[in-house]
């Protein structure tokens, strides 16, 4: 009755002219007014989340062809004089000051005045007592407008096909990694938000210059998005001749930031990704308005041994829903269904695929054309797929950076006391293979006392959100650090945890942080740190042995001294006894004193022989204690073994920090 009321007009009757409230939004104005949830939050960090996108598909690109990757990032903050130039714009000249935000009163300004002399008076006595303190120009920042910045990264990737690129780069939810494929990249959005972000904050377009390998033209191409239908607005596109024979990919767009505020994030960012990527080479520069603020940081390739690629998998039977079923039905080349089980999901040979069908009863034949199967055999099918038991996915088609380029990239960036690290074997939720990696390392630069979490996921660093994310808690709630002898509020801990799946859980398309929901995750966490403190406590032990063998030879060194003089001064007073032949010693006794008086056995002597025998005893005590133990390689240093080939398992590598040594067939055929 209600709405029938609302429903009418004055008169009572409907409203035939009011238009319908029915409205739809394309995919990309959807994520231009939520653009949060792909972590483009405020202006700060947007541009952290632009720089990360960019340099994470410069990454994939590299990767995708087994190449090196040496990438090069600048960001250049324009003067507002330069942004007005840039943007083609005559820069305002306030007439009207009361009209600004950043106005003042007179008294207004006193007070400040009066209140920043205060400030640097007080900064001044800190320094003076040698407190740090910190700069106070970031709080007489007091306009709302943000700096623009010019972002570029230039890749040595595969490039981007010429036609391809204005809907790569400017339709929303399109890409190339949509398979069932480990990969940083994942939903076809991340490019498209800085261009959005660009399109909303500057009104700028974005720039790409792309070639892919042989290629006698660099494609140039500038384009923006139509927000409203989600297709691409080509402002430029055309081919250039590519005289260097250059292939890669530039992408440049002009976004407002925050580089004051985000500055320590995005050095950060660069850094962990230099951990976990040791084989790239990464050139960060920032360009500031004045050159005084410029930073220039060379992350150098520290390996030429990269992770293999990771391969394309198909699904898992446990893992696909009834959409992905009907999906892979209207895309696949097998017709029969025998053929299309075995075709499509991993783990059903041909001899499964006979089982389930004749399980499914006889509506259904292994040589029935799977485009006949109806909305009801479809769902006999997913319930079949949700109640059998299936062999659990292998990692193969993983990437995980391996312990070798963990341990190198901790080594390299951290410069550790102590380093352990474990690489777990594959595990499965939710029908997706993972593979966990850990490293703990103890001490080292830039790292502050108590726990310092490292994260990555798809080898990708995670810097926020890390109250909910999986590897924090676990390692501040459940290992328990003092039983393997860390002291987990004194020591300078680094935990690092690099998960790699086909399917990343996270937490919103931001890609922030992996939920702590996921049992076989929280579980492959703890094992994998637990394995690395395992290690670590044997270390620790030796350390501390080693420590008190040292403390203990150096105790009794220090007597040697005093106790060679009084032995000395004794023997020397019973030798004078024996000249006057008072009193009568054994022989082998009469004969020490009597070199003591002929000056054969002197202070020197005794001071020699007791150093000696300090040594001895605490050689022997050391031998000893590793007999018992177990442990006679005190020096041991560990080696990697790994095949540098997935098709070639034979060729086999031995990395240690120091070197690497290759083993060809012929080596390895005896074993
Ligand atoms: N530097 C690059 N070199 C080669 N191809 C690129 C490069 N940058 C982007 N692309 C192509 O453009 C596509 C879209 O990139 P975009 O960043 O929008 O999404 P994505 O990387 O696929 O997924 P995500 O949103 O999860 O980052 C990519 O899938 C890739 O094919």
């Amino acid at each position: 009755m209600g709405d029938d009321k609302l429903s009418k007009g004055k008169g009572g009757k409907a409203d035939a002219t009011k238009e319908s409230v029915l409205k739809q939004k394309s995919p990309a104005e959807f994520f231009s007014e939520n653009k949060n949830i792909a972590g483009f939050d405020n202006p700060g960090k947007s541009l952290y989340t632009t720089i990360r996108e960019l340099v994470e598909n410069a990454l994939d690109s590299a990767e995708s062809i087994a190449e090196l990757p040496a990438i090069e990032v600048t960001i250049e903050e324009y003067t507002k004089a330069k942004a007005d130039e840039v943007f083609g714009i005559k820069t305002l000249e306030r007439k009207d000051e009361k009209l600004y935000d950043d106005y003042e009163t007179e008294k207004a300004r006193e007070k400040r005045l009066a209140k920043e002399a205060k400030d640097q008076e007080k900064q001044a006595k800190a320094l003076a007592a040698g407190k740090k303190v910190g700069s106070a120009d970031a709080k007489l920042g007091r306009s709302r407008e943000n700096p623009v910045f010019k972002v570029t990264c230039k890749d040595n990737g595969r490039g981007m096909p010429h036609d391809d690129i204005p809907n790569m780069l400017g339709r929303v939810l399109s890409g190339t990694k949509y398979g069932l494929k480990q990969t940083r990249g994942k939903f076809g959005l991340g490019a498209k938000m800085a261009l959005i972000w660009a399109k909303m904050s500057t009104g700028q377009p974005i720039d790409i210059w792309s070639a892919t390998e042989g290629q006698s033209f660099v494609t140039y191409c500038r384009l923006d998005i139509d927000i409203h239908k989600n297709v691409p607005h080509v402002h430029i596109h055309e081919k250039r001749p590519n005289t260097e024979n250059w292939r890669g990919a530039e992408l440049q767009v002009t976004i407002t930031g925050n580089w004051t505020n985000y500055r320590s994030k995005i050095i950060s960012y660069m850094r962990q990704m230099a951990v976990i990527t040791p084989y790239a080479q990464f050139t960060f520069r920032y360009i500031g308005p004045t050159a005084d603020k410029n930073v220039t940081i060379r992350f150098a390739r520290r390996t030429d041994v990269m992770p293999a690629a990771p391969q394309e998998t198909r699904y898992h039977p446990s893992a696909v829903d009834l959409l992905l079923i009907k999906r892979l039905i209207s895309e696949t080349t097998k017709m029969q269904f025998s053929l299309f089980l075995q075709q499509e999901f991993v783990g059903i040979n041909k001899n499964l695929a006979q089982r389930l069908i004749e399980e499914l009863g006889p509506e259904f034949s292994p040589k029935m054309s799977v485009k006949t199967l109806t909305p009801q055999h479809i769902l006999s099918l997913h319930q079949l797929f949700r109640q059998a038991k299936f062999d659990d996915p292998d990692g193969n088609c993983l990437s995980p950076a391996g312990e070798y380029n963990l341990r190198l990239g901790i080594m390299k960036e951290l410069h550790p006391d102590m380093v352990a690290t474990y690489e777990g074997s594959p595990q499965v939720f939710e029908g997706h293979p993972f593979i966990v990696e850990a490293g703990v390392s103890l001490g080292g630069k830039d790292v502050k006392q108590g726990i310092n979490v490292f994260r990555f996921a798809n080898r990708i660093p995670l810097l926020f959100e890390p109250g909910g994310d999986v590897v924090t808690r676990t390692a501040t709630k459940r290992i328990n650090w003092h039983s393997y002898k860390i002291n987990h509020t004194q020591d300078k801990i680094g935990v690092f945890v690099s998960i790699v799946s086909t399917k990343i859980p996270f937490k919103g398309t931001g890609k922030e942080y992996i939920g702590d929901d996921i049992p076989e995750m929280a579980t492959a966490v703890k094992a994998a740190l637990q394995q690395c403190c395992v290690q670590l406590k044997g270390k620790i032990v030796r350390q501390q042995q080693a420590r008190d063998r040292q403390q203990r030879k150096r105790s009794l060194a220090k007597y040697i001294p005093d106790v060679s003089r009084a032995v000395y001064d004794v023997l020397s007073i019973m030798s004078e006894g024996q000249k006057s032949k008072r009193t009568r010693y054994e022989e082998e006794f009469a004969e020490m004193l009597s070199k003591v008086s002929k000056q054969e056995i002197t202070e020197g002597t005794i001071k020699q022989k007791l150093t000696q025998h300090v040594e001895q005893v605490d050689a022997e005590m050391a031998l000893e204690y590793a007999i018992q133990t177990g442990m006679v390689d005190t020096a041991r240093e560990t080696v990697y073994l790994r095949t540098s080939d997935r098709n070639k398992p034979c060729v086999i590598e031995l990395h240690s920090p120091v070197c690497v040594i290759q083993l060809f067939p012929g080596f390895c055929s005896a074993g």
